[in-house]
């Protein structure tokens, strides 16, 4: 399939934004962050699941991964979702790229992949200088990722950057709403990784508010957004526990205007005179993702063998395959038609967790650690991490429009469903 087909049929690999309270507060801005010459990757105190690099790609491939990804974004498309019935489109146009690797180990490589809702067809592989960068970002992020303490959940596994989200953001008005990333296809504790290009733009982050402390966040800090400047190749890594614990957002610049963009390098990587450089208005935005091996849409085997699960299938009663008249031949084919999986959250507002709690009655679930007391001052993000709860939730209700879905919600257990292997604690 030509990727402009593939494209119409694809929609964003995010949960649908829903809107933040709005607090009318300024966000703390960390510009400040890049000014110190000598560091290249800081991490703010109070959002220890972010760092920030700087030039992690070399600039000559920088500026012609963008020329390159400008090209492909002529193809893509808004994605579009229904909110209350209602259908709503992204304010940026996306494309979506995998690695050649993931389709030899996936043969559904495409097929069974959904994202907010729709089934994705094979995605195409990574066009060249793409691929060129998600070969230098994958040894780069496992680096950073050897220097931390793992979660709890974390694939106890190399990271490698077989997906990629990209985003493409024309002028100040093109924004994506404040969401956390889905979690499907990544498991708990995801690293995401963010190649930003061409014009800056401003990414904000917000704590999500403690679910026994609504003034507080997990790590016991008073709420408030952060904004940081993504500039002209600049790495953001959010790592576990950001989709867990925070809300992001790229909002509409509040001036209505934007940098000019002025690559310094064509398409073929070499040096542009000043005088002779074209100028964007556009940012793009990769998002490179480890899809497990573990977190895969079909089913397969477990790390110690037996049975691993697939993505669990809601109830909407829609199968996997249906038997379908095919009417040139009228001969009866299998046919892998539309069927609705659930997605992966996090239990971001505690609602699961009571839910979980009042059906075991009162006890809540056995293998989390209880966290109903005031949230104290907690530094510990595995502490902050502990009485997470992920599930698997019925999309239908934001494919369809039309009904609420059919309810379908488990507790994922890594266990029962063949899961892993993961990290258990730091
Ligand atoms: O453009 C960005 O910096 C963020 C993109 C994003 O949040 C997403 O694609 O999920
Ligand atoms: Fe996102």
């Amino acid at each position: 399939m030509d990727s402009a087909g593939f494209m119409a049929r694809l929609t964003a690999n995010q949960e649908k934004t829903t809107p933040m309270r709005k607090t009318g507060e300024k966000p703390i801005h960390l510009k400040s962050i890049f000014t110190d010459e000598k560091e290249t990757t800081l991490t703010y105190a109070q959002l220890p699941t972010l760092t920030l690099h700087r030039s992690p790609i070399p600039a000559p491939l920088a500026s012609a991964l963008f020329q390159e990804l400008m090209s492909e974004a002529e193809s893509y498309e808004r994605h579009e979702w229904f909110l209350a019935g209602r259908k709503v489109q992204s304010p940026h146009t996306s494309g979506y790229y995998h690695d050649g690797q993931l389709e030899a180990e996936d043969s559904a490589a495409g097929e069974g992949y959904w994202y907010a809702g729709k089934q994705v067809n094979p995605a195409p592989r990574y066009p060249p200088l793409l691929g060129q960068a998600a070969a230098l970002i994958t040894p780069y992020v496992n680096n950073v990722l050897a220097r931390r303490s793992r979660l709890a959940g974390e694939y106890a596994g190399e990271w490698r950057a077989n997906f990629a989200a990209v985003n493409h953001y024309h002028g100040a008005a093109s924004s994506v709403g404040w969401h956390a990333d889905q979690s499907t296809y990544l498991g708990p504790c995801a690293t995401i990784v963010s190649l930003s290009l061409g014009t800056p733009r401003e990414f904000r982050l917000r704590p999500v508010p403690h679910h026994s402390s609504p003034t507080t966040d997990a790590l016991g800090n008073s709420l408030r957004t952060y904004a940081v400047t993504l500039g002209h190749n600049s790495l953001c890594i959010m790592h576990a526990g950001t989709q867990e614990l925070y809300k992001h957002t790229v909002p509409p610049t509040p001036t209505g205007s934007v940098d000019i963009f002025k690559p310094p390098y064509d398409s073929a990587q070499r040096w542009v005179p000043p005088e002779a450089r074209k100028g964007y208005t556009s940012r793009i935005n990769i998002t490179f993702r480890f899809y497990r091996p573990d977190f895969r849409p079909y089913p397969g085997l477990a790390p110690g063998g037996g049975k691993r699960q697939g993505t669990p299938v809601c109830r909407c009663g829609i199968p996997w395959y249906v038997v379908v008249v095919v009417p040139s031949s009228s001969r009866v084919q299998p046919h892998l038609t539309p069927f609705v999986g659930s997605v992966l959250r996090a239990d971001q507002k505690g609602k699961a967790r009571a839910a979980a709690a009042a059906a075991a009655g009162g006890n809540g679930p056995t293998t989390t650690a209880p966290t109903d007391e005031p949230s104290p001052r907690v530094k510990d993000l595995a502490q902050a991490l502990s009485g997470m709860i992920y599930f698997w939730q019925c999309q239908s209700s934001s494919v369809t429009g039309t009904d609420k879905g059919c309810g379908f919600f488990r507790v994922l257990d890594f266990v029962e469903e063949g899961r892993g292997p993961c990290f258990t604690s730091g």
